[in-house]
């Protein structure tokens, strides 16, 4: 029965990394990493090995790496088929082949036993120990490794015992999943009570119950190779930032990237703009103090005193010259208190947006009249309670040489939702919880069929134009074993969601179709699993369509970083065929023990802290939003906000079963929840409130900053620098084809936002008045009506009053279930609102052989077609010793007496131009039309 190397190093008490080591040096090959497998032939062959390597090692060892005589005992125990033995997990291997990596330990190998067996006494001789003394303390080789004679040799080993010294100062320094294996008291699922280890969790806590005190247990270092190794920062678990990490950061689940970056769009306000606001203010502060002292300073220099109200004053007025609008009640009572209340001019003022012509004037020290004038010169006509943009403010700013700093005050948000990610679970509250697998790859690449196949379910075949367009979360039992899988769509437009997935994912599975290779979205979505700093397994599909590649998918992935583990890489590859069913199997072991060696934990004692990941209008069941909960448990009944929706949690369905209602939904569980009043954007942390009336003020603290936006988007807005430039350049002219965006999710919109933005010109644009979930309203009618807007119905359709209205106004509703079919068709119509294209098409060339004079209409030339064409409605150049002397339409053209349409090569012919008479003998007309190209987006 196969055996994988990592569970076989478990049973040895022996770190996996070294075990893979072992193999290649016990001639078994091909094994690149702890996730392969051995026959029972080679799991025989490998223990042999290690019993030989033990026996040779034996003192020199001791000797060389002082280890304790107890710990070399572990790692040569043979595992019995009973017992110990029966907790192996067995899982069919990846067809691997011999690794380059093998092929080089193998050739340690060789070296190794050719030095041996040319020196046999060497191995024990003093020329060896200085070998293995350079070792560096913290690396101290074990007893197996010692008997090597050559410090090449060394290198290739991990340790299987320490000393308690050494393991401790590896322990400070291992990155997280390091830390994550470095437990000694793991056991798989077959271990103690087949339950999952905890990280952090108490000594003792899930450890195999070998009967053996904890210290006597030799040390085991399981190592897996894994692509993307989590930096401390992106994933450290809970326990280690409870334990050493100073104040938390980050929930100990990821923030989605929507939470961390920008906060615009109504998720919580991100940790980065905290720390940036209060980086600013304290810079301001000390600017602000290191200007005073300088200010003091420079007057000491003078020989001056510091300077009270009356001279300060007079300093201001001459630097700025605004001794008029100094108002004189303030100077009267500078001068009978002698001190300075005057705000005086400053170089770096901090003001708290949005921000008013008034407070800007009272900030900077300067009359608000002196604003409303800069302001006036620009062409705005304010007044002093207007209030700015950040930019105006910053032009304003600059305008009167003050650096500005933008203060936020501290809002409920802030206060309440801050203090909710910044709880730390106790580490004795930390329980296994299931991973959270999330699919990714290229458009059409397999991964709903594969997902399908797995869960036992047809997506793949009820989708609009064969592609996905929502994300999707399950949750499935695998022989008593928990996962919670997320489908994204693959189609370029969804990059938000395909972020997304990889932010609340632990693990990727990244799907690359064997007969197409490493495509564009699947090089994003490497950099969203790199980002995430999650591993990634590549399930290499449609590895049944005949004659596929799968070495040319491999090096492409290669290239992409990617290094396949049969060849000595970190990444797991599993060829799969969602059609065949081919290494779905091994896909599941592969999830499963990379999630095994992970451990990952939560707290479901919380109040649930989780992610929308899609939210729509159910016409029966209102507002239905699809939540991964992350951390905590979440219950019907619960007070949520989420984004800028709030409410309480009505019912909670399981995904898989819509018809199965759940009472309360623990970690890592996903579950479509009703009772939010408006559907969330997709992204947006939910978190459980106790109060409805914070969760009521919240949400719509939110919506009111997403109203302003949309205000500003809309171009009902308040001043703004942009405003200001439009009007300046005249940029209101680009034609502009309106847009009221209605779909069934608000990821499509997302979507739709996102094709649509790439439709640029410099001449025309779309511009979306209005983007919400659910179906098309009267309201949406009559806008579109107001504005002259085309509605755009994604996946909805219109109720029967918004279908009356706009029949009744000949407002256009368009429907569309396929989003680039939206752009390719906005694309067309913005090309229709582009001014057609004036090009000269070349005719002929005429000679002029007389002229003749006729009183009632003017000078007629006698011509010769040269060369081409001459047609009536064409335009001629006159060109008179090589100068062109006019350009003129033909009026009149005659073939002898009768009025001709054109005339051609060879012929003669009368002509008359419009607007000239002076047309001589000799002269040569350079006939030519002008016709009109319509214009695309590519031209
Ligand atoms: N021959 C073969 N066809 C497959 C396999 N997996 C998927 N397909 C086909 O490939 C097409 C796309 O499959 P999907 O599962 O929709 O691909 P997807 O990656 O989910 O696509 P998007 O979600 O739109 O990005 C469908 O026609 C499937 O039947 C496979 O293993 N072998």
């Amino acid at each position: 029965m196969a055996v994988r190397i990592y569970s076989l190093a478990k049973e040895l008490s022996i770190d996996s990394k070294e075990l893979v080591d072992v193999c290649a040096r016990a001639g078994v090959t091909g094994k690149g990493s702890a996730l392969a497998s051995l026959t029972d032939d080679e799991v025989v062959k490998v223990t042999d090995f290690l019993k030989g390597s033990s026996a040779k090692s034996g003192p020199s060892a001791a000797a060389t790496a002082k280890a304790p005589a107890s710990r070399s005992a572990p790692a040569m125990v043979r595992p019995t088929r009973d017992g110990a033995s029966d907790r192996l997990r067995t899982i069919s291997a990846p067809k691997a082949g011999r690794s380059a990596n093998a092929r080089l330990q193998r050739t340690d190998q060789e070296m190794i036993a050719e030095a041996t067996e040319e020196t046999p006494a060497a191995a024990d001789s003093g020329d060896q120990e200085p070998a293995v003394g350079e070792a560096p303390a913290t690396e101290t080789r074990a007893e197996v490794e010692t008997s090597a004679p050559v410090a090449e040799a060394t290198d290739h080993v991990a340790p299987i015992s320490e000393s308690e010294e050494a393991r401790k100062t590896d322990l400070s320094q291992p990155g997280p999943l390091a830390r994550m294996m470095k437990r000694d008291d793991y056991m798989g699922p077959g271990g103690a009570g087949g339950k999952m280890p905890v990280i952090g969790a108490k000594p003792g806590a899930g450890k195999p119950s070998t009967g053996k005190p904890r210290e006597a247990a030799p040390k085991a270092r399981p190592v897996v190779k894994l692509a993307a190794l989590p930096t401390p920062a992106q994933k450290a678990p809970v326990k280690a930032r409870a334990a050493d990490d100073g104040p938390t950061q980050k929930p100990d689940m990821k923030l989605p990237s929507e939470v961390m970056g920008a906060s615009r769009s109504g998720g919580a306000k991100p940790l980065a703009a905290q720390l940036k606001r209060a980086e600013r203010t304290l810079e301001a502060a000390k600017l602000r103090d290191k200007a005073g002292a300088e200010e003091e300073a420079e007057g000491k220099r003078r020989g001056t005193p510091m300077l009270g109200g009356r001279e300060a004053r007079q300093l201001n007025r001459n630097r700025s010259g605004r001794t008029a609008m100094r108002p004189r009640r303030m100077m009267r009572r500078t001068r009978r208190t002698g001190v300075n209340t005057a705000a005086p001019r400053k170089d770096r003022i901090a003001v708290q947006l949005p921000c008013s012509v008034k407070e800007l004037s009272e900030a900077a020290g300067v009359p608000a009249v002196q604003i409303l004038r800069i302001l006036m010169d620009e062409g705005v006509m304010t007044n002093i309670n207007a209030q700015m943009d950040p930019e105006l403010t910053e032009f304003i700013a600059a305008e009167l040489g003050v650096d500005v700093d933008f203060l936020q005050p501290e809002t409920l948000e802030d206060r309440v939702l801050m203090r909710l990610e910044e709880i730390e679970d106790p580490e004795e509250s930390l329980v296994a919880r299931a991973p959270v697998v999330t699919f990714l790859g290229h458009v059409d690449h397999g991964k709903t069929s594969l997902l399908d196949r797995l869960i036992g379910i047809d997506v793949a075949g009820g989708e609009s134009g064969g592609i996905t367009q929502h994300i999707r979360a399950y949750r499935i039992e695998n022989n008593g074993r928990p996962m919670a899988f997320v489908d994204t769509p693959g189609h370029e437009a969804f990059t938000e969601m395909r972020a997304r997935g990889a932010g609340v994912t632990d693990i990727v599975v990244l799907v690359v179709a064997a007969d197409d290779g490493v495509m564009p979205q699947t090089e994003e979505a490497i950099s969203h699993a790199k980002a995430a700093g999650v591993p990634i397994i590549v399930a290499l599909n449609k590895i049944d369509l005949p004659g596929v590649d799968p070495l040319r998918a491999m090096t492409d992935l290669n290239t992409n970083g990617l290094q396949p583990s049969e060849w000595g890489g970190d990444t797991e590859i599993v060829k799969t065929s969602a059609t065949t069913g081919e290494g779905l199997d091994e896909l599941l072991e592969t999830i499963l023990t990379v999630a095994e060696l992970n451990e990952y934990v939560a707290n479901p004692d919380r109040a649930a802290i989780g992610t929308c990941l899609e939210s729509q209008q159910d016409a029966d069941r209102g507002v239905v939003t699809k939540v991964l909960v992350q951390n905590g448990t979440l219950k019907v009944g619960d007070i949520v906000v989420c984004g800028d929706a709030y409410g309480r949690v009505k019912a909670m369905l399981d995904p898989l079963s819509p018809r199965t209602r759940l009472e309360e939904a623990g970690p890592s569980v996903p579950v479509n929840l009703t009772g939010l009043d408006i559907a969330p954007s997709a992204g947006a942390r939910l978190y459980v409130l106790d109060d409805i009336a914070e969760a009521r003020e919240i949400a719509e603290t939110r919506g009111k900053s997403q109203h302003n936006e949309y205000l500003g988007a809309t171009g009902f807005r308040q001043t703004t620098l942009d405003t200001l430039f439009e009007r300046l350049d005249g940029a209101d002219e680009v034609q502009t084809l309106n847009l009221i965006l209605r779909a069934d999710v608000r990821g499509s919109i997302e979507a739709l936002e996102k094709e649509l933005s790439k439709l640029e010109h410099p001449e025309v644009r779309l511009r979306i008045l209005q983007r919400s979930v659910g179906g098309v309203t009267e309201g949406d009618v009559v806008l579109a009506d107001a504005s002259e807007a085309v509605i755009i119905a994604f996946n909805v359709v219109a109720d029967d009053k918004a279908r009356a209205k706009a029949s009744e106004l000949g407002v256009e509703i368009r429907r569309y279930s396929i989003i680039y079919k939206v752009a390719e068709d906005l694309k067309l119509a913005l090309e229709g609102l582009l001014k057609p294209e004036q090009r000269e098409v070349e005719l002929g060339r005429v000679l002029v052989q007389m002229t003749f004079k006729i009183s009632r209409l003017g000078v007629i030339a006698g011509c010769r077609v040269l060369q081409g064409v001459v047609e009536r409605n064409a335009r001629a150049r006159v060109i008179r010793d090589n100068t062109i002397v006019g350009d003129y339409p033909i009026d009149t053209l005659r073939r002898e007496k009768d009025d001709a349409k054109e005339v051609r090569e060879g012929y003669e012919c009368g002509i008359k131009l419009g607007g000239f008479n002076d047309i001589k003998e000799a002269d040569l007309l350079e006939v030519y039309k002008v016709i009109e190209v319509t214009r695309s987006f590519d031209d």
